[in-house]
């Protein structure tokens, strides 16, 4: 049978999916696995569809293993498991910066990551893992399509004002742009919502993704209209290490004042912030919630702060409100962070049903609430197989 595996290179999660394309021509997931607290102490855990559990290995002193070198591990347990009668005949990955030019997904060639890699400076937690991967699998696999699907996409046609910065023009002109991330879980989940939802959907909803990166998206009938995240994946909400939106003034005290190397600001902004830098315990939501300390609360309480800001301010890009929806790590398991924001947000007529948000969903609002609260888990490495098929198929066409 044939298979399309799916790779989700995060910030400090490598997610992975095999899913086996069935003779109706969908797809049906056949095993999927993530590496997580990458930096910290990653933990790798992976299970066929059925939920057992295929493969579980830890690395409690492994702050310093990289993506690369956890990529290597899996590889290397991959190439002595037999996969059973399934032919992989794609390798789709998730790219998060696709810039102004890539506004689709696309068939990997030299030439696309060439024009990929200069683009890693705007992604340094991310862009160069992605491309890592891809390199790695066109050594071990030559000649096995590979399709690479940005992050950046689902927001390319959001209105002009939402990708303008108050900036000279020419710097619009050469590339200096909101652009906007989370773009396949974003997709993902408007496509759920319509299932679940249609109605709302058809509305204004915000998306809240908040992972280890965070950010929020203005949703009218499915289409991106609006997002905290600008020209990279620095801006918007407070995240796991990134600091998330910061006075620009700041970066130039800390250069010209305070005698920081550029690279020592790329590190405190992208590194070294946030949940991390305010807690100064952990960029893990999980430990910041099971500690008693009052920086680690100060760290919880800004983050819901934050994004409670900045959805009342894509509220007005949307005009109104009808619907959020909570996604990723925090978003879809973090009871009580939903619940800080949910009451943040009283203001616009919201009422949170906290039984129903203490299960986790899928409906956490209450039927009088103003706005429909849902929480549906995102599904990057399905959006990812999904377009990669797509493409195959083109191609062979
Ligand atoms: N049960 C949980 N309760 C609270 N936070 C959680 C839970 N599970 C995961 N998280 C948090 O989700 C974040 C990671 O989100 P995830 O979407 O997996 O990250 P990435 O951006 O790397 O893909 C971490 O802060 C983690 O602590
Ligand atoms: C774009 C981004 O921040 O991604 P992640 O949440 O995977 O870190
Ligand atoms: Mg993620």
């Amino acid at each position: 049978m044939k298979a399309v595996v799916s790779l989700n290179s995060g910030s400090s999660s490598i997610k992975f999916s095999l899913f086996v394309v069935d003779p109706a021509g969908t797809l049906q997931l056949s095993a999927g696995g993530k590496i997580e607290k990458i930096g910290i102490a990653p933990t790798l855990a992976a299970r066929s569809a059925d939920g057992s559990m295929v493969l579980e290995r830890d690395w409690p002193d492994g702050a310093s293993l990289s993506h690369a070198d956890l990529l290597a591990d899996l590889f290397a347990w991959a190439a002595d498991h037999p996969l059973e009668g399934r032919e992989i005949i794609a390798i789709g990955h998730r790219v998060v910066h696709g810039g102004p030019d890539f506004a689709a997904p696309l068939l990997v060639d030299d030439a696309l990551i060439d024009k990929l890699e200069a683009l890693c400076p705007l992604a340094p937690l991310h862009q160069p893992h992605n491309l890592a991967a891809i390199r790695a699998i066109a050594r071990l696999r030559p000649g096995l399509p590979q399709v690479a699907c940005f992050d950046t996409a689902f927001h390319h046609d959001k209105p002009a004002l939402a990708s303008r910065f108050a900036l000279p023009r020419a710097l619009h002109d050469q590339g200096i742009r909101r652009y906007g991330f989370h773009g396949l879980s974003y997709e993902y989940v408007a496509r759920r919502l319509a299932q679940i939802d249609p109605e709302l959907a058809a509305g204004r909803v915000i998306a809240a993704h908040l992972g280890n990166g965070a950010s929020l998206c203005a949703m009218q009938a499915g289409q991106s209209i609006d997002t905290t995240m600008g020209f990279t994946a620095l801006d918007g909400l407070m995240m796991g290490t990134r600091c998330g939106g910061l006075d620009p003034g700041v970066v130039l005290h800390l250069l010209t004042q305070m005698g920081m190397t550029t690279a020592q600001v790329e590190d405190l902004l992208y590194r070294k912030s946030g949940l991390l830098g305010v807690s100064g315990l952990s960029s893990d939501m999980r430990t910041l919630s099971a500690s008693t300390t009052a920086p680690a609360e100060e760290a919880i309480a800004l983050f819901a702060w934050r994004a409670g800001r900045e959805a009342g301010a894509l509220a007005s890009s949307l005009g109104g409100l009808d619907g959020i929806v909570f996604t990723a790590g925090i978003g879809e398991n973090d009871a009580g962070m939903r619940s800080r924001i949910c009451n943040s947000l009283k203001w616009l007529g919201l009422e949170i049903d906290e039984i129903a948000n203490a299960g986790n969903g899928p409906l956490i609002s209450l039927p009088d609430s103003l706005i429909k609260v849902y929480v549906i888990p995102t599904d990057e490495e399905r959006m990812i197989a999904l377009h990669t098929l797509q493409i195959l198929s083109e191609k062979l066409a």
